[in-house]
Order: C-alpha cells, then sequence, then structure tokens
C-alpha cells in the first residue's frame, strides 16, 4: 500500500534490492521496482523473502518496471544492483530521480560513489549504504534472507551544507528503522567502506577460489589461516590510507562470522552464475589506493590476479 511521504525506486531487484525494497513497502512506503530478467516472475507472483528472521514474507502487489523511463520521479533511489552495472545504469538512475534525489549505493567495496558521480546531475544528494546481511536470490522474485539486516548510511557528495547532509542521513536512517531495520548513520563512508572490505576482500574472493562457505572457511586451518591473512593486509591498507580501525577488528569480525550460519557470499553466486563478479571494486580499487599510499598488499594482490583469470575465462571472448 502506497501510504508514505517519499517515493522509493529500487534500482536493481536482487538479493539486496529485493528484500530492503519489501520491508519498506510493507512498512507503507511507496516504492517502486526496476527489474531485468525476474520482471515477469514479479510480475505474475509478487517479491517473496524467505527470511530466517522475520519469517516468510510476501508482496503480492508490485510496482515492477522494465525501463526506468516508465518509473515515477522517485525522492529516494536504492541502487541495488552488482557494482559491475553502475556505469550502464547510470542514465536509468538518473531517469529515475525526482529533482533533488537522494541516490543511496547499497552495494561492496571501494570507490563505487566516485566513479557513479560524474555521471549523476548536480543537484542529486549521492550517499552510501553499508549493508551487513546474508541473502541471495533462490529463484526469480524469492530472496532467503539468512541472518543479520542492518543498514549503515553515510552522505558522499550533492549540493547539501553539513546540517542538510546530516538531516538527509537521519532522514535515511528513520526510513529503514520505520521498517523494522537497524540502520545508523556514519561519520565517515570512506572509513566504514574500508572497514567492511576487510571481511569481503577474504571472503568473497576466497569462497570462489576454494569453492567453500564460511563455516567450511572458517573450519579448515589453512583456510582459515589465508583469510585472516588477507583480512590483516586490507587492515593494515586501511591504517596506512589514514583510516583508523577499532582494535582487533579482524579477530572481531572472524568470531562473528563463525557465529553466522554457512554462508556463500554474493561473489560466490556470481561465479556460480557465470555473471561479472565485483573485482574493481572490492580489489581493483583497493590495491590501487593502498599502493599509492605506499602500502602493499601481495596477498590481496594474489587473490585478486586468480579471480581476474576465472573472470575473463567466464566472460564470452570480445
Ligand atoms: N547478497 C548479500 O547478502 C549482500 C550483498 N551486498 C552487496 O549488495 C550489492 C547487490 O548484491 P546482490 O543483491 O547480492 O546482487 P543480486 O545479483 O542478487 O542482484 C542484483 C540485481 O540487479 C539487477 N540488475 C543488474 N543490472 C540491471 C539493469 N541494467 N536493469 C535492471 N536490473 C538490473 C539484476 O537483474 P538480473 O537478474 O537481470 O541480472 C539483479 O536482480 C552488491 O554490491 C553486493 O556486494 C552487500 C551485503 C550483503
Ligand atoms: C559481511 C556480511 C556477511 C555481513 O556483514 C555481508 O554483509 C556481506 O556479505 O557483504
Amino acid at each position: 500500500m502506497a501510504s508514505g511521504h517519499s517515493r522509493i525506486g529500487i534500482i536493481g531487484t536482487g538479493a539486496i534490492g529485493g528484500f530492503y525494497g519489501l520491508m519498506l513497502a510493507r512498512a507503507g512506503q511507496d516504492v517502486h521496482f526496476l527489474l531485468r530478467s525476474e520482471y515477469a516472475a514479479v510480475t505474475a507472483r509478487g517479491l517473496r523473502v524467505e527470511s530466517q528472521v522475520h519469517g516468510a514474507l510476501q508482496l503480492d502487489s508490485v510496482q515492477a518496471y522494465r525501463q526506468a523511463a516508465d518509473m515515477p520521479p522517485c525522492d529516494w533511489l536504492f541502487v541495488a544492483a552488482k557494482t559491475t552495472s553502475n556505469a550502464a545504469l547510470a542514465p536509468a538512475i538518473v531517469q529515475a530521480a525526482a529533482p533533488g534525489a537522494k541516490v543511496v549505493l547499497l552495494q561492496n567495496g571501494l570507490g563505487v560513489e566516485d566513479a557513479l558521480r560524474p555521471l549523476l546531475r548536480d543537484d542529486m544528494h549521492l550517499l552510501g549504504g553499508l549493508c551487513a546481511i546474508c541473502a541471495h536470490r533462490a529463484e526469480p522474485g524469492v530472496v532467503v534472507h539468512q541472518a543479520l539486516g542492518a543498514v549503515n548510511l553515510g552522505y558522499h557528495t550533492g549540493p547539501a551544507d553539513a546540517e542538510q547532509r546530516q538531516r538527509i542521513v537521519d532522514e535515511g536512517v528513520a526510513l529503514f528503522r520505520a521498517a523494522g531495520i537497524d540502520s545508523t548513520g556514519m561519520p565517515s563512508l570512506a572509513q566504514a567502506r574500508w572497514m567492511k572490505l576487510i571481511w569481503n576482500a577474504a571472503f568473497n574472493g576466497l569462497s570462489v577460489l576454494l569453492d567453500a562457505d564460511t563455516r567450511t572457511l572458517l573450519r579448515n586451518d589453512d583456510s582459515r589461516e589465508l583469510v585472516r591473512l588477507v583480512m590483516q593486509e586490507v587492515e593494515g591498507a586501511a591504517q596506512a590510507c589514514g583510516y583508523t580501525l577499532p582494535p582487533a577488528i579482524t579477530e572481531k569480525m572472524l568470531q562473528g562470522t563463525a557465529a553466522m550460519p554457512d554462508y556463500l557470499p554474493s561473489m560466490y553466486h556470481d561465479r556460480r552464475a557465470h555473471r561479472p563478479m565485483e573485482l574493481e571494486a572490492i580489489y581493483a580499487v583497493p590495491l590501487a589506493q593502498a599502493a599509492q599510499a605506499g602500502y602493499a598488499m601481495p596477498r590481496t594482490e594474489v587473490l585478486y590476479r586468480a579471480l581476474c583469470f576465472l573472470d575473463a575465462a567466464a566472460q564470452p571472448p570480445g
């Protein structure tokens, strides 16, 4: 039912877009979903989230679109496609944006806002949203939500002074909280992106290379050591780039992961489906930023090169 004050657009309705879009719609927000391969399934059967946290959730009547040109102008746009699609999706994001729209990249990795910013209009605000969640697509229109769910928001760039930026972040946080989702504003988006990267750089790539979920990676002494070594290297890189991190962050993340259910990161699903992997945002940009700061990341670079090999072999030539 559309009774919210802001109009919300979901750009890319997969695991993240499907989950958060459905939660916002159930809370009474006016949510419009841009879809591609799952458009027919979602218009026929609605969106379903099989959540191990909230139970089985169903949105029967989905405001679904194949093209951004058909969407009404949206005040908030949550971009939940993979980062590999951002440049191609930029015209759609601009088309769906109301004047002064807030665009939030619900994506992993570094540098994603920097890359998209020049492709947006000057009146648009750009934010990052870091999702701490375990979710994947099970079949068209069906998302499995295994654990967690928080979204933390940070302002990147746009036509706002410090006070207005804070107000926008608070408004976004309030949207999620009203939908039953934990959310907090982040004073430094770049610091928060580096911190999350400690987890993603290690587990995403190693899950692909070793064909293993998080529990399997942590159970074996050798793979657990590999995970730890990559995490420590990314932690060191973040510090070399000038970001202060909480003490013992790698150990805390390892403990947190051991308490999670068996989880296959989204890069694992991309590899299995022969989709491009998010190698630029999760590896290439951090390696470049660390190199700029004079910090070498040899373990992460080995991981990155091996993943590039697999990625190239998975893509059609040309
Ligand atoms: N899954 C998770 O638990 C977590 C994911 N993340 C991050 O969130 C982001 C999204 O990941 P996730 O939800 O797993 O990804 P998914 O692959 O599940 O979803 C991406 C969606 O974007 C759609 N899409 C891509 N291009 C277009 C286009 N041109 N037009 C319309 N739709 C398009 C895809 O459609 P199609 O089916 O046609 O390809 C798909 O539905 C990533 O950056 C990921 O790293 C962060 C934390 C946890
Ligand atoms: C790290 C994790 C599992 C939870 O914070 C996640 O959000 C991700 O897969 O990117």
